[in-house]
């Protein structure tokens, strides 16, 4: 293998049999000849799957859940065996695996720092140099000196982190444990992460997050049952990742056969030297983009969070998002205008009556919303047996992603302005990928950025 070669995964696949019966497990271990085979099928977790890794990239692997990435780092770790083809991996490897692996419950957190040093190659001096270090980072206090049996899964996981990046490995290799610790700690993580690879280590990492994956990665791939589907470029790994993940029912087998025959032909594919390729990889392909650009309905994509509040008198039925044209739609595109709305039923008299909605994000963050007035024009009576229809017509300037609205009636009982009814996660709806987006964050301010030379001495 090449010296500029880290890993080398070479037509890797692993199966696991699959037994029916609890029973056929131990028929099959004490048969002999042809019967050895009859008592399990084969599960192919991966399918032939070759790419190289170059000193000093950073990789970001994404795919659905069982698409075999798991799988794929345990193979190249070493903790499993491949069914078939080789892994060649060049340098010192530290794994954050899944939690618990690596560590022994019964000992101290100590008391594994020194083991997990010892396996990563450290002598007992090179550890105890870099035990402050170690214990700093990880943050948990007396703890150290506790079995880590004891430790919560985020003490757990700072201080397998901890061990991991600070014996200074020449291959980091993580699996969603960052999504384990609270928010600090993950990103003093994502930093001592930047640090490692400013020092040159190769970083081979899963994530479910596009944003994490453009934000660190030189390349990214995508697995899918399997199957290796993508490799180059990280917007055009994403793009695609998303598309496919979005992708109405009965355009998936299209997809994915299409992104076999282009797999070698996606910017940045090929290993090539990593300072060629763009930190945040090459361009992106807006015809890709196109294809999927019209709004459409997934019946899949349903509120599983949806929560209403006791009834006041009114209630919220049918919230549904619509084009302008009037086409039900529960996936949109950035940038276009839709109309968000729900019946309004009375039952009861309403006094000073007004309708709202809510945008939030996955974790609850509230983006944006409206009322349809103030207090003081709320409407004043609203006799029982009234049903209205409530639009609110909005430009959706989110950035890709999923997103939930709360809709809400309020009106006066007594002295006191209330919700008369309130569905929170009344509406779920999701918002396309769009590869050549700029714009960072939540919304699209639609910033102009502009950068200009000026001369020495121009001032600051
Ligand atoms: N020991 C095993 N025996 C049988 N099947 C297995 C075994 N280990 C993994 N699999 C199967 O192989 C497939 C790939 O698993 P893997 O854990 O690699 O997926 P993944 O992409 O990491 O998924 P996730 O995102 O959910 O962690 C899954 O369908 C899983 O059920």
């Amino acid at each position: 293998m090449s010296s500029e070669i880290s890993i080398r995964v070479d037509d890797v696949s692993k199966s696991f049999p699959i037994y029916a019966q609890p029973h056929h497990r131990l028929m099959q271990m004490f048969s002999v000849g042809e019967a050895k085979n009859r008592w399990f099928s084969e599960f192919h977790a991966l399918s032939k799957v070759s790419f190289e890794i170059r000193k000093g990239e950073t990789v970001g692997i994404m795919g659905r859940n069982g698409s075999g990435k798991s799988t794929l780092l345990q193979i190249i770790c070493g903790t499993l065996a491949p069914s078939a083809g080789q892994v060649q991996v060049s340098g010192r490897v530290a794994a954050l695996l899944e939690l618990g692996a690596g560590f022994n419950p019964e000992f101290t957190g100590r008391e594994n720092v020194f083991l997990n040093g010892t396996l990563l190659g450290l002598t007992r001096e090179q550890i105890e140099a870099k035990l402050d270090e170690i214990f700093a980072f990880a943050d948990i206090g007396q703890f150290v000196d506790q079995p880590v049996k004891s430790y919560s899964s985020g003490m757990y996981i700072r201080l397998a982190f901890a061990v991991a990046i600070n014996v200074s490995p020449d291959i980091l290799i993580v699996d969603e444990a960052l999504s384990v610790g609270d928010e600090a700690f993950q990103r003093k993580c994502f930093a001592r992460i930047e640090r490692i690879r400013n020092e040159g280590a190769t970083i081979l990492f899963v994530s479910h997050s596009a944003g994490t994956v453009l934000e660190l990665c030189n390349r990214a791939i995508m697995l899918d049952g399997g199957e290796l589907l993508a490799i180059g470029a990280p917007k055009e790994v994403v793009s695609r990742y998303q598309k496919l993940l979005y992708a109405p029912a009965d355009m998936v087998s299209g997809i994915r056969e299409r992104y076999r025959k282009e797999l070698h032909a996606i910017p940045g594919g090929k290993v090539e030297p990593a300072q060629s390729i763009g930190r945040n990889g090459a361009a992106s392909s807006i015809a890709e983009a196109a294809e999927l650009a019209d709004a459409y309905y997934d019946p899949g994509l349903q509120s599983q969070s949806q929560l209403r509040f006791a009834s006041q008198g009114a209630t919220i039925e049918a919230p549904c998002l619509e084009t302008l044209a009037g086409e039900r739609v529960n996936v949109v595109r950035s940038g276009a205008e839709y109309v968000f709305s729900y019946c309004a039923s009375f039952a009861q008299l309403g006094t000073g009556v007004r309708f709202g909605m809510l945008i939030k994000s996955v974790s609850g963050l509230e983006l944006g919303g409206a009322v349809t007035s103030g207090t003081l024009d709320a409407i004043d009576v609203v006799e029982p047996g009234t049903s209205v229809r409530v639009r609110f017509r909005f430009r959706c300037l989110l950035a890709p992603g999923t997103y939930f609205l709360n809709a809400g009636i309020r009106g006066r009982v007594g002295e006191e302005e209330t919700f008369l009814d309130r569905v929170v996660d009344a509406f779920t709806f999701r918002v396309l990928p769009d590869p050549g987006r700029l714009a960072t964050g939540f919304i699209d301010f639609h910033v102009q950025p502009q950068v200009e030379s000026v001369q020495p001495g121009d001032g600051a």
